[in-house]
This record gives C-alpha cells, structure tokens and sequence, in this order.
C-alpha cells in the first residue's frame, strides 16, 4: 500500500540528514517539504520565532500539544538545558511513530517525552504522571478548536504560574479566533502578535505569545 506523507518525511530525513545532528533533521525536513510535499510542520519562519522564544524563556519545564512528525519538538528540545526534559501530546497514533524515529534520528529521544492521546485527557493528569507542578513553556500546535479549551483546562488544573509562557501556532491560519478574543482580552493574560506567513507558503499567519500574570 501507498506510503504516508509523514513515512516519506522520515525517509527524506534518514536520507538527507546526519544521525545525531538535530540542525540537519530540521534542514532536511524543510528542504522536504519546499521541494517534494508540504507538510503542516511549523517551518523554518516560524520556527525562528519559536527559537527565540524559547531561548529567552529557558525553560526548566515544557509541554508541546501536538506533535505531527516530531520537527518542533527537535526545534525545542535541541535549545533545553542538559537535563530538562519536554513533553509532547499527540492524538494520532500514526503521527507519534514517525515522530519517535524523527526525534531518535536527532539524538534528542533522553529529552522528550512522547504521550499518545488526547490533551484533554492527558492535561489533568500531568501532575500526578509525571511529577511536574507547573509549566514554565507550553506550545499550542494541534486542532485549533481545542487551543481554549486546553488554556481554561491549564487554569483549572494550577498548570500555570505567574510568567508560564504560552505560544500558539497558526491564530491566523487555520485560525484560532476564540483563543485568540480569550488571551487578549483577559486580564490574566498579556498577548503579543508575531506576524510571519503559513509554513512555505506567502500566506499570512502567526504566532501567539501570552504570558499568565497569576
Ligand atoms: O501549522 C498547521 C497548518 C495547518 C494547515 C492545514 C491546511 C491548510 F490549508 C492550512 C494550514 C494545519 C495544522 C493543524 C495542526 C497544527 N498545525 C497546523
Ligand atoms: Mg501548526
């Protein structure tokens, strides 16, 4: 039967990138995806602002909702300090399988955490799971029907901390209307607007940046 798209990425990035070299995983995948197959990865605009995201927030505890094939989480994982660890959720099980051989390829599989399942499932049982009390970075990258309903599930479970940093992909495009008149009109919350475009493509995106305030 016919490959997947997310089986033909891992073959692109077992062919193009170098084992243990989680650049060169991200290189191959956005080469992948501008030349042969578009892929919802985050992408390389985007994925700059998550970088730097990220690197000024350094965090010590980080939850990824929606892991598709694994790019973003080498993205994050690769900036973590030794020893700081992310989880990452995702709903589909065949996503997570390509995705666990994508970050194995990096040598970034002691860094993360791959949880296969629903977030509204999985969220309030972090805690008691995997010992972790609040978070420090959160990335929204999954439905975007379900980025406020997680938000208000993260508030009610004690998830978030004064400073907790939330990033959320594509507000413009699928668009997440609802999260968005959420974070920027509550006042626990102060939102930044990052322009950028669709991963490979000049349509308009962006992410979200919001900071819970307690
Ligand atoms: O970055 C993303 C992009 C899209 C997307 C799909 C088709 C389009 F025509 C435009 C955008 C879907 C996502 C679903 C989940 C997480 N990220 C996504
Ligand atoms: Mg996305």
């Amino acid at each position: 039967t016919r490959s997947t798209r997310p089986q033909r990425m891992l073959k692109a990035v077992q062919k193009n990138a170098t084992k243990g070299n989680p650049q060169s995983v991200i290189s191959a995948i956005d080469y992948f995806c501008k030349n042969s197959e578009w892929a919802m990865n985050v992408g390389d605009e985007k994925g700059s602002i998550l970088d730097s995201v990220v690197t000024e927030v350094n965090p010590s505890t980080v939850l990824e909702l929606g892991t598709y094939c694994g790019y973003s989480t080498v993205r994050i994982a690769r900036l973590l300090s030794p020893g700081t660890k992310l989880i990452t959720l995702e709903f589909n099980p065949a996503y997570a399988a390509v995705a666990r051989q994508i970050i194995a390829y990096a040598g970034l599989q002691d860094k993360v955490t791959l949880v296969e399942g629903s977030s509204g499932e999985w969220i309030p049982q972090i805690k008691e799971r995997f010992g972790i009390t609040t978070f420090d970075f959160i990335f929204l990258d999954h439905w975007k029907d379900q980025y406020l309903p997680d938000i208000k599930l993260f508030e009610e479970c004690g998830l978030l901390r004064k400073g907790s940093v939330l990033l959320a992909d594509n507000v413009i495009c699928p668009g997440a209307p609802d999260y968005l008149e959420y974070v920027r009109n509550s006042p626990r919350y102060e939102s930044r607007y990052y322009p950028a475009h669709l991963e490979y493509t000049k349509l308009e995106d962006g992410l979200e940046k919001s900071v819970f305030l307690g």
